[in-house]
């Protein structure tokens, strides 16, 4: 069996707040091409942690590494030119602006052409403005979304919405993808469509991608491992079977309504 590369190395990270561990010591690893679920109850520390992966936060304590490249400290937009993209829990696009150039201005920020070529309009502008828009409208139809390409991106209903953002967190060509929630807000049917659409562009895209989500049903469907967060800490990782059966993880979860 060939054995897979290690893609995200976190050793020990954490940040504290004044006085809070928001997290704390964490270690953990995702090896290339697995999808992996980060879960825990509310305020557990899971939104800071992608914080950290992608430099919104720099740990105070531990390092993170992605392919071996240490990345403490990187802005985040260094952060996505390096291979981390991800979708935020309240979604943020760009509200005004078509769902076509929605996916475009992600692609601007790794575009090749330089700022002189697109001042003066040289030809070498406009060759890369016409790739970008085909490969736009590539992403867009795998997300069932070419037909609403030239719709402002804050008329969609909220399911379009979420694919969008997942869409345009694609187009920075990452190694590793953040999904922050990606179901909430999603009707039964729509969630069952998301879980395939996250296994069809893993498969798509060879890529790797780490999943906070608290509806089970889709962590447990989609997820090979799974890591637990409670009060910034790891209490747990394992199979879908195993976090299941944990008792950390059920004593975590105790007076939580488990979906
Ligand atoms: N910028 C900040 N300043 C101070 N405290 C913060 C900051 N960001 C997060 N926290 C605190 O860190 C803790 C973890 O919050 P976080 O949002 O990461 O949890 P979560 O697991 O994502 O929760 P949820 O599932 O409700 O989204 C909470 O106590 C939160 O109040």
């Amino acid at each position: 069996m060939r054995t897979k590369t290690q893609l995200l190395k976190v050793e020990n990270a954490g940040i504290r707040f004044g006085g809070l561990k928001a997290v704390s010591g964490v270690n953990l690893e995702l090896l290339q091409g697995e999808l992996v679920g980060l879960i825990g109850p509310n305020g557990a520390g899971k939104t800071t942690f992608f914080n950290l992966l992608t430099g919104v936060y720099v740990p105070t304590e531990g390092t993170i590494s992605l392919a071996g490249e240490k990345l403490n400290g990187n802005k985040p937009y260094k952060i996505t030119k390096k291979g981390i993209s991800r979708t935020f829990q309240n979604i943020r696009l760009f509200g005004e602006l078509s769902v076509l150039d929605n996916v475009k201005v992600a692609y601007h920020s790794l575009a090749k052409h330089s700022i002189f070529s697109s001042i003066f309009r040289l030809p070498s502008h406009f060759s890369g403005e016409r790739e970008m828009e085909e490969r736009a409208i590539e992403f867009l139809k795998i997300f069932k979304l070419d037909n609403v390409q030239h719709e402002m991106a804050k008329n969609l209903p909220y399911g379009q919405q979420r694919r969008l953002e997942i869409a345009r967190a694609l187009a920075a060509n990452p190694k590793l993808l953040l999904l922050d929630e990606p179901a909430a807000g999603m009707n039964p049917q729509e969630t069952d469509e998301l879980m395939n659409l996250i296994a069809l562009i893993r498969e798509k895209f060879s890529l790797t991608i780490l999943l906070i989500e608290h509806d089970m049903n889709l962590v447990m469907g989609v997820c090979e491992r799974i890591y637990v967060l409670d009060h910034g800490q790891l209490i747990a990782d394992g199979t879908p079977e195993e976090i299941r059966n944990n008792p950390k993880v059920i004593e975590a979860y105790l007076g939580e309504e488990v979906s």
